[in-house]
């Protein structure tokens, strides 16, 4: 977590601290309200939930708010902290509008895009390292043979970026964990206009649910062995895993995929890396197996792991 934010825009502390906190606060008090609104309960009325997520999503806006007139003010000083996301956003834009605040970003743009990229980033690679941890410890065959590859690699030095786009159990292995676990489990689409897809004709304004975690799940495109855990069937690439062309879309698809899917690949492998190098674990008897979805595919019962230092 620390890394994506620090990658993010995140450079003190402090600022995490409060940030993070809030963040994860309006979240809990997000999914709250989602859920009334489904149970037609209205989300403005003066609840106490309502209130508290207002109150945070104000919190929010005035951190943000700081951090980004904190940066802005830097640069105007000639000392610009490029070296993350929120730094390289708000220079390109100074350059953009040349002091012109109708052409780029408002600060207002800039606080939404902050938040994006925080709820897209950070829960999502969070619960696949979650998931592929909880899954090596059910299969120590598998941890064993990734663990290989890593010490081959690397031994115990930190992992660099180009060799680990090279490691190919590792690689195999999140891959099938995010097919048995996509942290996104559906995405909407809506027709723009009259169409037809399929066999089907859809009139303009239909909203279409595309199930992920079950396509990933079919028989018929995974084959029997679809609800097993089986690394190996992504030994030739994901294209060559099953005939389906499209079935396994964790980070969605078209114009609008992920764009945090490298970033959360590479973030995920270095993670796993590190720990690998370093411990061997174990589900702790507590552990019950219990996938539950909200919004992100969750452990409902938390992932209580056994590290042992190796
Ligand atoms: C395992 C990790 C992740 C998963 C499974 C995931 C999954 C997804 C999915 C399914 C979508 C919707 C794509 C679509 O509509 O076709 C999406 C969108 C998005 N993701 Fe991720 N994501 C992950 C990590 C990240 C990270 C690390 C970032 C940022 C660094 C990120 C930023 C975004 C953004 C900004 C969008 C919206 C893109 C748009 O609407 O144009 N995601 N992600």
């Amino acid at each position: 977590m620390t890394a994506f934010e620090r990658c993010l825009h995140v450079s003190t502390y402090e600022d995490f601290k409060n940030y993070s906190y809030s963040h994860i606060c309006v979240i809990e008090c997000s999914f709250i309200s989602i859920f009334k609104f489904l149970l037609n309960i209205c989300r403005f009325l003066p609840t106490k939930n309502n209130r508290r997520m207002r109150e945070i999503y104000q919190e929010i806006r005035k951190i943000l708010r700081e951090i980004i007139g904190k940066r802005e003010k830097a640069i105007k000083d000639g000392k610009p902290n490029n070296d993350d996301l929120l730094g390289l956003l708000l220079e390109s834009n100074m350059n953009e509008s040349k002091g012109n605040a109708k052409l780029g970003l408002s600060t207002e743009d800039v606080i939404e895009e902050c938040k994006l990229f925080y709820f897209a980033g950070m829960e999502t690679t969070s619960v696949l390292l979650t998931w592929t941890l909880i899954v090596l410890s059910m299969h120590p065959e598998w941890q064993e043979r990734a663990r290989e590859e890593v010490l081959n690699h690397f031994g115990i030095a930190k992992p660099d970026f180009d060799s680990l786009s090279r490691l190919k159990t590792v690689t195999m292995i999140l891959y099938e964990v995010l097919r048995l676990y996509p942290p996104v489990t559906l995405m909407v689409r809506r027709t723009y206009k009259e169409m037809e897809l399929g066999s089907i004709r859809y009139p303009a304004g239909v909203n279409l649910l595309l199930p992920i975690l079950f396509i990933h799940h079919d028989p018929e495109i995974w084959g029997k062995d679809a609800s097993e855990f089986n690394p190996a069937r992504f030994a030739d690439g994901v294209s060559n895993a099953t005939k389906h062309q499209g079935a396994f879309f964790p980070f969605g698809g078209g114009p609008r995929i992920c764009i945090g899917q490298n970033f959360a690949l590479l973030e995920a492998k270095m993670a796993l890396c590190t720990i690998l190098q370093r411990f061997s674990f174990e589900l702790s008897p507590s552990y019950t197996h219990a996938p539950y979805t909200v919004i992100t595919l969750h452990p409902q019962h938390g992932a209580q792991i056994r590290l042992k230092k190796l």
